[in-house]
């Protein structure tokens, strides 16, 4: 992202590379090594390149937002991340190349994400969801116990998503919206660090919507939060940042006032370039 002091002019970057390490990697510092890093990510089906040569670089507490008309590659840079779409280029989390890892490993490097649809087990109560995430191996009999009885990191996840009163309900009656979040619990027990929410208030009432924002943002404090939306409105409330994609390639990035302003994303979502390879208009607004 361009950072514009208050002439609007970019100042150059004049960073100490050491001094940058040292306050990445110190103990216990905020922002340790959980970085995503992509370099030139390129996915190709069937000769058709989806992804071409994406660079992407994420630090925790940034908020990002990815957008794009359908078709840009959103969800497929996604699936590249958690290794369910061979790609090329480099994906680096935490220090941690993940390109060519299989995804059981990539979710061990603590990369997590979600889909459009939620998917949790209807039939087990919200504790039982979380308890299955923390991959806690425990016998049915302790997946029963009461809630005094939680781990730490499954209480605080329900504290987190707002869902401690509804802990020994079955999943199946939560509402839309309280399943996404559920099943982002269940990343945060997974100790996801990268976190990768694809569409998270696609069909959320404005309440949820709002709750899920406040939500996004807490996490994003302590982790690395990416999400791919296409609710603008949703955007400009909770996005520090935004990359938006066109044709598998970054279009632009910055801001939401930044990437609002530019005339290629405008040009994208509202002129000639709208019907290139989708219905941009219609689903997305920019403005
Ligand atoms: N498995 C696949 N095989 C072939 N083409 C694919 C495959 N997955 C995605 N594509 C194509 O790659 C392009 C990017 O798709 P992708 O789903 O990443 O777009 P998106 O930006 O997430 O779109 P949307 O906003 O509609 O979800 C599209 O043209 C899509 O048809």
């Amino acid at each position: 992202m361009t950072q514009h002091d208050e002439t609007g002019v970019t100042p150059e970057l004049q960073l100490d590379p050491q001094a940058l390490e040292s306050v990445i990697a110190a103990p216990g510092s905020r922002f340790r090594h959980d970085y995503l890093e992509v370099r030139g990510l390129r996915v190709v089906f069937d000769g058709f390149v989806a992804v071409d040569g994406v660079d992407l670089t994420v630090t925790q507490g940034d908020l990002r937002f990815l957008i794009g008309p359908n078709g840009a590659g959103k969800t497929t840079i996604v699936d590249a991340i958690t290794g369910l779409t061979r790609c090329t280029g480099s994906v680096q989390f935490g220090g941690t190349e993940l390109v060519g890892r299989p995804s059981h490993t990539i979710v061990r490097a603590g990369v997590g994400r979600t889909f459009q649809t939620a998917s949790v087990f209807d039939e087990l109560t919200v504790v039982q969801n979380l308890d299955i995430a923390a991959g806690s191996g425990r016998g049915p009999l302790t997946m029963l116990r009461r809630r005094s009885g939680l781990p730490d990191e499954v209480a605080a996840a329900l504290e987190t998503i707002g869902l401690t009163a509804l802990a020994d309900a079955p999943a199946g009656v939560l509402a839309h919206g309280q399943k996404q979040w559920l099943e982002i619990g269940m990343l945060l027990v997974q100790d996801a660090r990268l976190l990768l929410l694809d569409e998270p208030v696609a069909g959320m009432s404005q309440a949820e919507r709002e709750q899920t924002g406040q939500l996004l943002q807490r996490i994003g404090e302590q982790r690395t939060v990416v999400v791919v939306e296409h609710d603008m409105e949703f955007l400009r409330s909770f996005a520090t940042s935004v990359t938006v994609l066109h044709q598998g390639r970054v279009l632009s990035e910055g801001t939401v006032a930044e990437v609002q302003a530019d005339p290629k994303v405008v040009e994208v979502y509202l002129g000639r370039g709208a019907g290139a390879r989708g219905h941009a208009a219609g689903t997305t607004e920019v403005q």
